[in-house]
C-alpha cells in the first residue's frame, strides 16, 4: 500500500483532563503518542495538530497574575504561539520516546505556525472561542468587575467560560515547510492551537486577538499539503444524530449532502461537533478523493483495523441513518 498523507487533529482530552500540571499533560500526551504511532506502524506519513483552548486561557492568566511594566503580560497571539511551543515540545517528545520503544528511527519537530486571518472576519466583534477554566456566575462578576471587556459565555452546563474572538483560517503560511517536513519523512507537528492568528498587511504578517479553532486550521492546514485523510480525534468513537436521547445513532459512513441534512436539522451543536462536520466537509470539497473521519482517540486502533468511525466522503456512499 502506498504511504498516505495523514493530518491527525488532537483534541482536549488528549492533553488536558482535570490536572493542569504539566507532569499530567505529559502523561496525557505521553498515552496520546502510543495511539499516534500506530499510523507510522501501518507506514503512513503523519502530521499531528492539536487544541490549545484551555492551556492559552490558563496562560494568560498567569501572565495577568505577573504583569509588571517591567514585566508586561503578552497578548493572545503571542500566548498562542507559547502554547504551540510548550505542547509542541511535551508531543515531540512522547512521540519520540514511543518510536524509540518501537525501535523506529523517525524525527519529530515542531513548527510555530502562523494561519491568515482575514481583519474584516465578522467574527472579530462576536467572541465565540471558550478558553482556560470554568467559573461560577458569582466569579464571572468578580472577573468582569475588573475587566469589564472579558465576555463569557454558559458551556453545555458546565459552569461559565471566557470567549474570545475565533476568526476562520484562510491561508496557513508555513504549509509549504510543513511539507517539505513530512516529505523527507519526518513526523511534523504544527497549527497547534489553530495557529498563531495573523493578518496580512502588504509584505508583514502582524498578530491578532483570537484563538482560531483547531479543527478548521488542521482543515486549511490538510488542504495545503495535499493530505489523503483528515482525521479528528474527540472524545466520541462516531457523531451522532439525536445525540444524547434515546433515539441515538451512530453514523458510520456519511456523504456531504447528508451531513448538510443533519445540519439543516441542528444535530450538531455549535462549538462542540458543529466545527468538526464544517471542517471535514470543508477538507473533503477541496479534496473530493480525500476522506475525513471523526473519532476517538481510544477508538484509532479499531479505526485502522476496521475502519470504524465517522468517515466523510465527497461522493454519495451508502449511509446507515
Ligand atoms: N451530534 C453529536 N455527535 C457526537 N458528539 C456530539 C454531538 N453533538 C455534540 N457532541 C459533543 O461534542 C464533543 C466534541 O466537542 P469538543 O469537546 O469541543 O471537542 P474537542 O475534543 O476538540 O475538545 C463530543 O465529546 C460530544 O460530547
Ligand atoms: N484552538 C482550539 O481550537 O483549541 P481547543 O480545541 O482546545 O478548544
Amino acid at each position: 500500500m502506498t504511504a498516505r498523507k495523514i493530518v491527525v487533529a488532537l483534541g482536549g482530552n488528549a492533553i488536558l483532563a482535570s490536572d493542569a500540571s504539566a507532569q499530567a499533560q505529559q502523561r496525557a500526551l505521553r498515552e496520546t503518542a502510543k495511539y499516534l504511532v500506530k499510523f507510522i506502524q501501518q507506514g503512513d506519513s503523519l502530521i499531528i495538530s492539536h487544541g490549545n483552548g484551555p492551556q492559552v486561557g490558563n496562560l494568560l492568566l498567569q501572565q495577568a497574575a505577573g504583569n509588571t511594566p517591567d514585566n508586561p503580560a503578552m497578548p493572545l497571539d503571542t500566548a498562542v504561539a507559547m502554547t504551540q511551543g510548550s505542547i509542541g515540545y511535551w508531543l515531540q517528545n512522547a512521540m519520540a520516546a514511543e518510536l524509540a520503544d518501537l525501535g523506529i528511527e523517525m524525527d519529530v519537530a515542531t513548527v510555530v505556525t502562523q494561519v491568515v486571518v482575514d481583519e474584516n472576519d465578522p467574527a472579530f466583534d462576536t467572541p465565540t472561542k471558550p478558553i482556560g477554566p470554568f467559573y461560577t456566575q458569582k466569579e464571572v462578576t468578580d472577573i468582569q468587575s475588573a475587566n469589564p471587556e472579558f465576555q463569557f459565555v454558559e458551556d453545555a452546563g458546565r459552569g461559565y467560560r471566557r470567549v474570545v474572538p475565533s476568526p476562520r483560517p484562510i491561508g496557513v503560511v508555513e504549509a509549504g515547510a510543513v511539507n517539505q517536513l513530512v516529505n523527507a519523512g519526518i513526523i511534523p507537528i504544527a497549527a497547534g492551537g489553530g495557529g498563531v492568528p495573523v493578518i496580512r498587511h502588504d509584505h508583514e504578517l502582524v498578530g491578532c486577538e483570537a484563538v482560531i479553532d483547531k479543527d478548521f486550521a488542521s482543515e486549511k492546514l490538510a488542504e495545503r499539503v495535499g493530505a489523503d485523510q483528515l482525521i479528528i480525534l474527540t472524545a466520541v468513537d462516531h457523531v451522532y444524530v439525536n445525540f444524547n436521547t434515546p433515539e441515538q445513532q451512530q453514523l458510520t459512513a456519511v456523504s456531504v449532502d447528508d451531513l448538510q441534512q443533519h445540519i439543516a436539522d441542528g444535530q450538531f451543536a455549535a462549538g462542540s461537533m458543529l466545527p468538526k462536520v464544517e471542517a471535514a466537509i470543508e477538507f473533503v470539497t477541496h479534496r473530493p478523493e480525500g476522506q475525513a473521519v471523526i473519532t476517538s482517540l481510544t477508538n484509532l486502533g479499531q479505526f485502522i483495523e476496521t475502519g470504524s468511525g465517522t468517515v466523510i466522503s465527497a461522493v454519495n456512499v451508502e449511509t446507515n441513518v
